[in-house]
């Protein structure tokens, strides 16, 4: 199978190296293409590589009708529509790590540019001004410098700075005494850490939460003649409220790489000279464009080639060994979901999904998820995946129960669902077998031993003499051949369920004469 792969924002040759070697992908690397010219050509592609000037939107996604992934080669995935992405099953990957040195060496520059204003100096020297009163800075020995958002980026922004002679404080929700004390930095709570600093940087994704985060308010609590910076995403500080704070003297400086619009131009902040700042170059090293392209290419490529990723953005990624551990459940869940929904032959309405024995410690989301996506695939067809199964349940009303419990008799591990529809409700229980694969172990209440694959025939009967022989001769005469024949009761002469494993498709005719005897109360066949 080959795949168009389209790059539309520059990305670094050689980070592409891996996507090149590749004999199965044609890539086509057009960078200036208009949102009307990539609407038109989207659907072309199996996926899609950006940086962050593409924008990835909602109308964009809809009309890429053959696209798998989109890779963003960084961190922040605010230019692409997640929602968007999920609904429509498509994957995101970005590359979180290549280029967080890059980030935190540019907040550094971007800090001492501001302490000892040189931006400001070299502007008016090329303007032959030769002013060494004017371009007094400020040490930043013994200096506070706040951080905000301690995340990949703001850990290493705290170490340079400590190397700096700088005391360091950090407000960041998942941060704990624990960790503050190894890094050697204080903490506090975001009002505590805007307080005290007499440098404020922040480091968080823009989200509904931090958008503004910086804003009159916060620059009312701050010290007097605080300098800011934002190399993270324009739209953390309220850029008004900069504009202010910096006029009213609150401010004494910000030094900015992001902005709310980009490209950031015609705006008043650039007209004041307390205000350095430079187009979103945070990760514009050679080093740091090599490793997020390199990082984001092999995601994309062992995606389309393997289904597996290492950095997605909109599926919860576990770790390698947790993976490893789970992965082998895969195909039994969604085999489960597969034959659970053929059994009810309706749409589903609840699913109650319980994990037990050595499954309960594993995390399981990946199962349910591979479950969940084979029931909805019988009615909403194969544009369903990993990606959009639990938001397609949701959007479609189905609710989704998961519990786990490690006891269990008999088997090591178990997974047993059960799918309430709008009149039935109907269980199966199935296994995976160490070294022979999965099994499906129960049906409702009745006892079986079968691989879930290939066709079916679930049968619910009176157990009395003779049905097997009828059965067995009617099958016979449509030319079936019976491959494996499990049969289990209730009780003597009382409700059956008769399993067999058939070599071909059962047709609706074989079906309805079956159906026809009278012993026999219900027949479905199941193609897995
Ligand atoms: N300027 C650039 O070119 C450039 C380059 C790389 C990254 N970035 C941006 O830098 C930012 C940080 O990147 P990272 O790799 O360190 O991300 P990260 O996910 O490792 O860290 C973000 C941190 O922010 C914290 N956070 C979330 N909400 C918060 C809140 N309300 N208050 C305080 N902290 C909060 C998170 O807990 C997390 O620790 C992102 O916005 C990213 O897009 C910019
Ligand atoms: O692509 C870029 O240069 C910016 C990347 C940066 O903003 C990121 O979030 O990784």
């Amino acid at each position: 199978m080959s795949f168009n792969i389209l790059i539309s924002d520059p990305l670094s040759e050689e980070g592409i190296y891996p996507l090149r070697q590749a004999d199965n992908v044609n890539i086509v690397m057009d960078t200036g293409l208009t949102n009307e010219q990539l609407e038109e050509r989207i659907h072309e592609f199996d996926a899609l590589l950006v940086r962050s000037q593409t924008q990835v939107t909602r109308s964009l996604i809809s009309k890429a009708t053959n696209l798998k992934i989109i890779g963003r080669a960084g961190v922040g995935v605010d230019n692409i529509d997640l929602d968007a992405a999920t609904e429509y099953g498509i994957i995101v990957v970005n590359a979180p790590n290549g280029n967080t040195n890059s980030a935190a060496e540019h907040t550094m520059a971007m800090l001492m540019a501001l302490s000892r204003n040189i931006p400001q100096a070299y502007h008016a020297l090329k303007n032959q001004k030769w002013d060494r009163k004017k371009y007094v800075g400020v040490e930043l020995k013994n200096k506070t410098l706040g951080i905000v958002g301690l995340g990949r980026i703001g850990v290493e922004v705290a170490a340079r700075a400590k190397g700096q002679r700088m005391n360091v404080v950090a407000y960041d929700p998942f941060l704990t005494e624990e960790k503050a004390e190894k890094l050697g930095i204080g903490y506090g709570t975001f009002e505590e850490v805007i307080k005290q600093a007499d440098f404020i940087t922040v480091h968080t994704p823009l989200l509904k939460e931090t958008r503004h985060m910086i804003n009159a308010d916060a620059f009312s609590i701050m010290k007097n003649g605080v300098q800011i910076i934002n190399c993270a995403r324009g739209g953390i500080i309220d850029e008004d409220a900069l504009y202010d704070a910096i006029l009213s003297g609150k401010v004494a400086g910000a030094a900015l790489d992001v902005f709310e619009k980009e490209p950031f131009m015609d705006h008043k902040l650039l007209e004041l000279p307390e205000v350095v700042a430079t187009p979103h170059l945070g990760a514009s090293t050679i080093e740091a464009q090599e490793s997020v392209a390199i990082d984001v290419s092999h995601d994309v490529i062992s995606f389309l080639n393997e289904d597996m990723v290492k950095n997605p953005v909109n599926l919860p990624s576990l770790p390698k060994e947790a993976l490893a551990k789970i992965e082998p459940y895969f195909d039994l869940a969604e085999k489960l979901g597969a034959f659970l929904i053929d059994l009810t032959n309706e749409v589903a309405e609840e699913v109650s999904i319980s994990y037990s024995g050595e499954l309960y410690d594993m995390d399981v989301s990946p199962l349910t998820r591979n479950l969940v996506k084979g029931i909805l695939k019988r009615h909403l067809g194969s544009h369903v995946n990993d990606v959009n199964a639990l938001y397609l349940a949701e959007r479609n009303g189905i609710a989704i129960n998961e519990n786990k419990t490690s006891v269990l008799k008999g088997f090591t591990n178990l997974i047993s669902v059960e799918i309430k529809t709008k009149t039935k409700q109907r269980t199966v229980a199935g296994t995976l077998l160490n070294g022979f694969g999965p099994r499906i172990v129960k049906v409702d209440n009745y006892r079986v031993d079968v691989t879930p694959k290939g066709h079916m025939v679930v049968i619910q009967h009176i157990d009395q003499p003779g049905v097997i022989g009828r059965m067995g001769s009617m099958l016979a005469k449509h030319d079936v051949n019976i491959a494996t024949m499990q049969v289990d009761r209730s009780d003597i002469g009382g409700n059956a369920m008769m399993m067999l494993t058939i070599d071909k498709h059962l047709e609706q005719d074989a079906l309805e004469e079956l159906q026809n005897l009278e012993e026999i109360k219900e027949v479905v066949a199941i193609d897995l």
